[in-house]
């Protein structure tokens, strides 16, 4: 049953209190718009918003988290209904103004530089709490590994691949120029998603093995909840650590997000071939350097209970080219709010209502989503328990067609400049 939107905004309102000053707490990570703190002894993390995140002209901040909670709730049970319990919405909780603020100059020294800019949203005083992805029960055994992907966009709409003659490089290879360009990477990363996504395990295997060498912002490990940081070979020695083998690693991790270990109550690994063992080969084949072009056109369908296959289903939302949802944006009235989709997917009853602006919003919301794979098990066992989650499935506003038409217009100046099609 969908409850009526006042019914979350009612719950905002009786909220419990939280105090983190009787508890040990630690920064834990942050995107652009939330600060996550973790709390280890509860298994929790506690979710804040940064400073303009809510509480904008049309929106306060109560209005953003009520709004975020009933998009979650309504995707869970959209697209990740399937069994696999892979999205929990988060439970909204109230701290103190005070505590935010002292918990904001305790963390900035933790924070990367770059982010400070934003400090902790204040206004409304709202957190949102949920399961730490990054541990497992019982949390004093020792010995769980992490692994937390942002996958990006794996399915390119007809319409945009055939856009401007032959395309060669998917959205996220292609922003990889943009990147350079700006300095924000070294190097292109030879991850792409369209492996990530092709439902070819062996593809999934190299994607993986590309993130631990280009992890960028799109792979973060974690060993018994503390992130790892990356050396200069990325993630490659952590993930021999945790399985044995960078392979074993990565044929662990491509199972998880194909859904092997759903179906197996007692855990049981199914997807590791230790008969496939092999030679590292630094190859182009292999992730090492972005092979010339994406491969658009190789993907089979995966198993319907998998993770990648629920993500994927919620980017085909778009179902118009980019094109035809810029001119409906276009067209659209002023005032036309920053989140209509979000009540138009929860309720799902008007098909005339729905737009291809809204259908590209949900799927900007699945490519922008994280995946956690978490699991603990000697490199040695062939029993190992195995959890799937996906976090950061906010909606995104209105606003963000025009972001993205800005966006591809950078991205197009700079792969020109690096001769790239
Ligand atoms: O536009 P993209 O693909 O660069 O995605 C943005 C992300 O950049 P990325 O390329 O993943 O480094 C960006 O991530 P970073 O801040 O770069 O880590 C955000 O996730 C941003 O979402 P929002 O504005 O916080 O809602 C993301 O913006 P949206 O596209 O989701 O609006
Ligand atoms: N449930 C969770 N368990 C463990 N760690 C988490 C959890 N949620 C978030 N984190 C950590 O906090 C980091 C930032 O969280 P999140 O991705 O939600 O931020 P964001 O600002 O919404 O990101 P974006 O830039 O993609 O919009 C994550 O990359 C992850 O490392």
């Amino acid at each position: 049953m969908t409850e009526p939107a006042a019914a979350w905004d009612a719950r905002l309102k009786s909220l419990q209190e939280l105090t983190l000053r009787d508890k040990a707490w630690r920064y834990q990570g942050e995107g652009n718009a939330n600060v996550v703190l973790s709390v280890p002894a509860d298994g929790t993390v506690v979710r804040v918003m940064k400073e303009g995140e809510g509480g904008g002209a049309e929106t306060t901040a109560a209005e953003t988290l009520s709004l975020r909670l009933r998009f979650c709730d309504a995707v869970r049970r959209t697209f990740f209904d399937g069994g696999g319990c892979h999205v929990d919405v988060p439970v909204p909780m109230r701290v103190s103004a005070e505590e935010l603020r002292e918990i904001d100059r305790v963390i900035r020294p933790h924070r990367p530089p770059g982010r400070r800019h934003k400090g902790l949203g204040l206004a409304g005083c709202l957190v949102a709490v949920c399961p730490d992805y990054t541990v497992l029960p019982p949390t004093d055994v020792p010995g769980v590994w992490c692994v937390e992907i942002k996958p990006k966009q794996g399915w390119v709409h007809e319409d945009d691949v055939a856009v401007g003659g032959v395309r060669t490089k998917c959205p996220f290879c292609a922003h990889q120029y943009l990147k350079l360009c700006r300095g924000d990477v070294q190097r292109p990363s030879g991850y792409c998603p369209l492996d990530m996504f092709s439902g070819r395990r062996e593809r999934v295997r190299q994607a993986v093995r590309a993130l631990l060498r280009d992890p960028q912002n799109n792979l973060k490990m974690f060993l018994d909840g503390d992130p790892l940081a990356a050396t200069d070979d990325g993630f490659g020695a952590a993930a021999g650590e945790a399985r044995g083998s960078i392979r074993r690693f990565c044929a662990l991790v491509a199972g998880a997000l194909l859904g092997d270990f759903e179906g197996y109550p007692d855990g049981r690994d199914g997807s590791e071939d230790d008969s496939e063992e092999e030679e590292e080969h630094h190859s182009a084949a292999s992730g090492a350097v972005p092979p010339a072009s994406c491969d658009f056109a190789g993907a089979v369908p995966m198993p319907r209970h998998c993770v990648l296959h629920e993500i994927l289903t919620m980017q085909q939302m778009q179902t118009s080219g980019f094109a035809a949802v810029c001119s409906e944006y276009d067209g659209r009235h002023p005032r036309d709010p920053q989140f209509g989709h979000v009540d138009r997917l929860r309720l799902n009853d008007d098909a005339a209502a729905w737009t291809s602006v809204d259908g590209y919003l949900v799927a900007a919301t699945a490519r922008d989503c994280s995946v956690y794979v978490t699991f603990r098990g000697r490199p040695s066992s062939s029993s190992t328990a195995v959890r799937v989650k996906v976090s950061d499935l906010d909606p995104k506003p209105l606003s963000t067609v025009d972001k993205h038409r800005n966006r591809d217009a950078n991205v197009s100046l700079a792969c020109r400049q690096y001769s790239v099609g």
